[in-house]
């Protein structure tokens, strides 16, 4: 059997202001840092350790799985980022007060923005001051790649090949793998890992700052998930979450 541990990045400062993130690269909070530095001292209360992690090239959930890792006394261990671990793109949704738009376009539109499976936000135009494209973390990406608005079945569509040609098999080969990465990063990979359909995926949402372990078989096909610690602060934390698009 193989564990598979991911985590959310702490609360952000737009976290905090319920503003649409996505690809901006927004800071921690200090609750944010706090909630890292209890997930590593929790992770290394219960005994885990890991040979490899994964991340973003976002620094919201870099710093979360830096304070992981200093927490476990784990800084060494290799660390790699990757675009296709970002957020889901929010397009022109960035920037704006999640309730304020609710209150404009009304909760069920601001729900379809959030969590449909197929419905995208509204695009970035190409001169947006928003648009990440001139970024120098992103000078790899192919222009066909490179998102002015994502769905969350674009953000599986990218999450996949990474899943598939860099974290899969170093799971299968016997590394213990810790992902830091983003609300619609993970409900992607979560939706394939536990094969949630494309209507039941609207209804789940990501607390920050809690490990999710993920225990899977040969196949990497999952046996079991469970949040570490208290299982129904996890759920209320997930339920806040929830309510954040609501007017
Ligand atoms: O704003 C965002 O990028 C995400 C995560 O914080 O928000 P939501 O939960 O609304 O998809």
């Amino acid at each position: 059997m193989h564990k598979l541990v991911l985590i959310r990045h702490g609360e952000s400062t737009w976290n905090l202001e319920n503003r649409f993130t996505g690809w901006t690269d927004v800071d921690l909070t200090p609750l944010g840092l706090e909630q890292a530095v209890q997930s590593g001292r929790l992770l290394k209360a219960e005994g885990w350790d890991f040979d490899l992690c994964y991340t973003s090239v976002l620094k919201r959930a870099t710093r979360t799985l830096w304070h992981v890792l200093d927490e476990m006394d784990r800084t060494w261990l290799p660390v790699v980022h990757s675009w296709r671990l970002n957020e889901r793109h929010y397009g022109a949704l960035q920037g704006l007060n999640k309730a304020e738009t609710a209150r404009k376009f009304g909760d069920e539109q601001v729900l379809v923005w959030r969590r449909s499976y197929d419905v995208p936000p509204p695009a970035l135009d190409e001169g947006d001051p928003r648009w990440e494209r001139g970024d120098r973390r992103y000078e790899q990406v192919r222009p066909e790649d490179f998102p002015r608005t994502e769905c969350l079945k674009d953000t599986v569509a990218r999450v996949l090949p990474f899943w598939n040609e860099a974290m899969a098999p170093a799971i299968r080969s016997g590394q213990r793998v810790l992902v830091a990465a983003h609300g619609n990063s993970m409900r992607a990979l979560v939706k394939y890992l536990d094969g949630i359909s494309d209507q039941e995926i609207v209804g789940l949402n990501i607390p920050n700052g809690i490990p999710l372990v993920y225990e899977l078989d040969e196949q990497l096909r999952p046996l079991r998930h469970y949040y570490l610690g208290d299982p129904e602060a996890a759920a209320k934390a997930a339920a806040a979450v929830a309510a954040q698009g609501k007017a």
